[in-house]
């Protein structure tokens, strides 16, 4: 019995944390793929469910699941952020957890695994993943993409490269990842960045790591933390104007990321009400509502003591500058901030 137990022990150990989303759904037949978990008054499956079905996660790696919540991943707020980052990171701590898997609900995926990539304090594998089809439906994606992410974490090559996201195939940054369509498998692109790699037989082929700071490498700690300052994002169109930015400082936030057009344009009234919230001591993040490029300051930008956004998108500069204001509230130190990250 001895040899047995030893090739056991050889196996890195993953703990997988469960919070739901469509990986963790049921519609209530194979056609329902749109109508399912709990807009369907449907039931999400628990993590032991979600364990037994997929059995070749065991070939990787000792498995242990903890269901962390069990939510559609619209759901969540920030509160749900700490208690989960507090736990990955008490995790990782341990010498006897070897990477951890976060399956999640897609919606909100990306601002998750950005927001662990900046406050895990860990090089060991995380990795998100999610399913665009429920559990139930024809042609589910939650099986491959949950044995995919376990095979990734338990991969010495998953080491250091940040918090990814791993589905249909293709290993994401947390930085560069993005949900691209709403229905689509095959969701998940980084416009900016391209993926990291992708799986093949179970196995991780990478291209790239990420040059941005990332997990142990960053100056953020959220273990004391138990909420953060409130920022909101206004998305400019063409002829609107300021009333949502003064109705979020009003709420009391403490930064507005602006979604603006192209280069971080904004209309005069938009312009104006952002300056008047600046002035009250809200800091501003200029980016774009377009899914891809750079947005590097500008002379506007500068005179008013705007930071730009750089590579993020309008929901990553949230998570980003959220962070950045727990450290912070110098215009030049966040613009640092978004250069680095
Ligand atoms: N595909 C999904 O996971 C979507 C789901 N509504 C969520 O929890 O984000």
């Amino acid at each position: 019995a001895a040899a047995p137990a030893q090739a056991e022990n050889a196996k890195p150990n993953i703990a997988i944390l469960a919070t739901g989303g469509t990986i963790a759904s049921r519609g209530a037949d194979s056609m329902a793929l749109t109508d399912y978990g709990s807009n369907a008054g449907m039931k999400h499956l628990g993590i032991q469910t979600m364990i037994d079905a997929v059995p070749e996660v065991k070939k990787f790696a000792n498995i242990t699941g903890e269901q962390v919540f069990n939510v559609g991943s619209s759901k969540l707020a920030i509160e749900n952020w700490l208690i989960l980052a507090k736990r990955t990171n008490e995790l990782l701590a341990s010498k006897d957890i070897d990477g951890v898997v976060i399956t999640h609900g897609t919606d909100t995926i990306e601002e998750t695994a950005y927001f662990l990539n900046l406050v895990v304090k860990s090089d060991k594998p995380v990795v998100l993943v999610g399913a665009m089809r429920p559990a139930t439906g024809l042609s589910a994606d939650g099986p491959l993409n949950l044995a995919n992410a376990v095979a990734l974490a338990a991969s010495s090559e998953a080491k250091n490269k940040g918090v990814m996201v791993c589905m249909n195939d293709q290993i994401s940054s947390a930085f560069g990842v993005m949900k691209m369509n709403t229905t689509n498998a095959a969701t998940f692109q980084s416009p900016n960045t391209g993926y990291l790699g992708y799986m093949q037989n179970f196995k991780p082929f990478f291209v790239s790591a990420p040059l941005k700071k990332h997990t142990y490498q960053t100056e953020f700690d959220v273990s004391d933390l138990t909420t953060l300052p409130r920022v909101e994002v206004n998305f400019t169109t063409l002829g609107s104007d300021g009333v949502l930015i003064d109705a979020a400082v009003a709420a009391g936030a403490k930064g507005i990321v602006n979604a603006g057009v192209g280069h971080a344009n904004v209309p005069a009234a938009t312009l104006k009400s952002l300056q008047e919230a600046q002035k009250k001591g809200v800091l501003i993040v200029v980016g774009s509502r377009v899914d891809s490029g750079i947005v590097t300051p500008t002379t506007m930008h500068s005179k008013s003591g705007f930071v730009s956004a750089m590579m993020h998108n309008a929901q990553k500069a949230r998570v980003l500058l959220m962070l950045a204001l727990t450290k912070t509230n110098n215009v030049m130190e966040i613009q640092r901030i978004f250069d680095e990250y």
